[in-house]
């Protein structure tokens, strides 16, 4: 049975829901919230004798921790709750859990304790949830940073204290947790940028709410459930030509390397023949290590195939330029990669025809790329991951795969998507060509555009994990090993949901 994807609300999105299911919920959000924390806790605490540690902020986070506390001290285990704000400042619900762990009996120290000669049992971060507004600093950033430092297994209460729930981006300083529960929904701050290095293992606590019926989920985890009913076990009687022909074109002088390496992870994710065109006019006419891929001349691969992608290695000079130009004008879906997107964010005629073509078009920019086709600086892309991809889809009428920890997919009509696969060993020279040559590869067998994203993008990354977990990385991980593990995957996928 396949895992269904999960959705991920922003936060304004979780306010509303919140807003919406606060008046009429019994028990309370809080106490739904405080318990799931203490149910999971006690998953994490199995081996674990001892006190456990909880520090409170001064808002609802702060709230679920204390109610928490109370579950774990009316079970008889040692609870140990640090808060230094002003108890008489707490917002209502969290003033009521405070109230509620006190008159059970528990007892607040204004600072953090040393920690108890067998270590603690578990250190719990409910400082700050998605109410974080500034950076952390003073007397909070000290906490954070000295239990940070404790050998013991740390948990987050809703999001990792001081880790933007929308961006992923730290705040000044952030808990690093273990593990995190979050509540109600997934957000994309949890799963882009920082926040993976930050939250540990992930657990979504619904509360019992359906966030769906109170408002239409805006994004989603990108999960082989989205795309896996587009493998189907061959048919005996096949042909190549059923499996189409993938288009990779690029290959300046001194840059052929990156469209092979499209190539051949093209040829392994299963296209009936590939295709490569190369623009260097000393390039090599056949590829010794991969003598099934066609190498041709660039200008002659442009009338091949279902689909093309264009830049991995393509450079950027005249006749670059006018390949690319021949590309957005042709009648084929398009896959825009590497100088395809420098020499468009340079070119308003291109990034015109762009907007009026009718066949689609992916742009699979990493962050620096975006950056210069939305003339702002990476930082400032990477500051808003989601708002850059929503805008670059926006601005070129295109499907975006916006590369980096946590991809995120936007699609022209502002739906998105984070991609939760992959880990630093594709952080390698060629891993977007081999991300390229995956999607080239199944939209020439005929996938359907966002199927194809999904699946290239999900591929891509969980077959660099299939090599992490053998030992082939993180350290040393290569472009080139990565189209093996995914003929691995896929052909595993089809033997293990074949229908009858
Ligand atoms: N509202 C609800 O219905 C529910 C809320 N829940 C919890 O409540 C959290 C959200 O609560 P809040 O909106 O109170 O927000 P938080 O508890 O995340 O933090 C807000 C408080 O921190 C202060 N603050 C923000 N940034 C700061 C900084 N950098 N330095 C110092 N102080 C800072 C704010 O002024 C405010 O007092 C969720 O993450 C979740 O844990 C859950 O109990 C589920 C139900
Ligand atoms: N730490 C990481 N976690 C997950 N994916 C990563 C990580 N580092 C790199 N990647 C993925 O590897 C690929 C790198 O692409 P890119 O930067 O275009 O490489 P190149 O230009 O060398 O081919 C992208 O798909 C990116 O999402
Ligand atoms: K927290």
């Amino acid at each position: 049975m396949l895992q269904p994807s999960q959705p991920i609300y922003t936060v304004a999105g979780i306010r509303t829901i919140e807003t919406a299911a606060m008046p009429s919920a019994k028990p309370p959000l809080m106490e739904r919230a405080g318990r799931a924390s203490a149910e999971e806790a006690v998953r994490l605490m199995i081996d674990r004798p001892g006190a456990l540690l909880i520090a409170c902020g001064p808002g609802n986070n702060g709230g679920d921790g204390f109610v928490m506390a109370r579950h774990f001290l009316q079970a008889g285990r040692k609870v140990v709750v640090a808060f230094s704000g002003d108890t008489a400042k707490l917002p209502g619900d969290a003033k009521k859990s405070w109230e509620a762990w006190r008159d059970a009996g528990g007892e607040t120290l204004s600072d953090l304790p040393s920690a108890p000669p067998e270590g603690w049992a578990l250190v719990v971060d409910a400082l700050f949830g998605i109410g974080l507004q500034r950076p952390i600093n003073g007397r909070y950033a000290d906490w954070i940073r000295a239990l940070n430092a404790l050998p013991c297994p740390r948990m987050s209460i809703d999001v990792p204290s001081g880790l933007c729930a929308d961006t992923g981006r730290v705040l000044g300083v952030a808990f690093k947790a273990t593990h995190t529960v979050t509540f109600i929904a997934l957000k994309p701050g949890l799963l882009t940028l920082d926040g993976p290095d930050h939250c540990g293992e992930l657990v979504v606590k619904r509360l019992d709410l359906d966030a769906n019926s109170y408002l239409p989920a805006p994004g989603w985890e990108v999960r082989p459930a989205l795309f896996g009913d587009q493998f189907a076990p061959r048919r005996l009687n096949s042909h190549k030509g059923l499996f189409g022909d993938a288009v990779i074109i690029g290959g300046a002088p001194g840059m052929c390397g990156a469209p092979l390496l499209s190539g051949r992870a093209a040829l392994r994710a299963g296209a009936g023949r590939v295709f490569v065109g190369l623009l260097d006019p000393r390039a090599p006419v056949v590829d010794l290590i991969q003598p099934e891929l066609m190498l041709r001349p660039a200008e002659d691969a442009l009338s091949e195939g279902q689909a093309i992608a264009i830049g991995p290695g393509l450079g950027r000079d005249e006749a670059a330029s006018a390949l690319l130009h021949r590309a957005v004008a042709s009648k084929h879906t398009l896959v825009l990669d590497a100088d395809a997107l420098n020499l468009l964010a340079t070119d308003d005629t291109l990034a015109g025809a762009l907007t009026r073509r009718h066949a689609p078009v992916v742009l699979t920019p990493h962050p620096a790329e975006a950056a210069r086709l939305l003339k702002a600086l990476p930082d400032e892309i990477q500051a808003n991951r989601l708002d850059a991809a929503l805008k670059l889809a926006q601005r070129f009428d295109a499907h975006v795969i916006l590369k980096g920890n946590g991809s995120l997919i936007a699609h022209p009509d502002g739906r998105w998507l984070i991609n939760r696969s992959g880990n630093p060993g594709m952080s390698a020279a060629g891993m977007g060509d081999v991300l390229t040559g995956l999607l080239a590869a199944l939209l020439a067998q005929r996938w359907p555009i966002e199927a194809a994203i999904l699946g290239a993008v999900h591929l891509h990354g969980a077959a660099a994990d299939l090599l992490l977990a053998k030992g082939i990385g993180p350290i040393g991980m290569g472009a080139s090993e990565l189209p093996d593990a995914v003929r691995m995957l896929m052909n595993q996928w089809v033997a293990q949901h074949q229908h009858y």
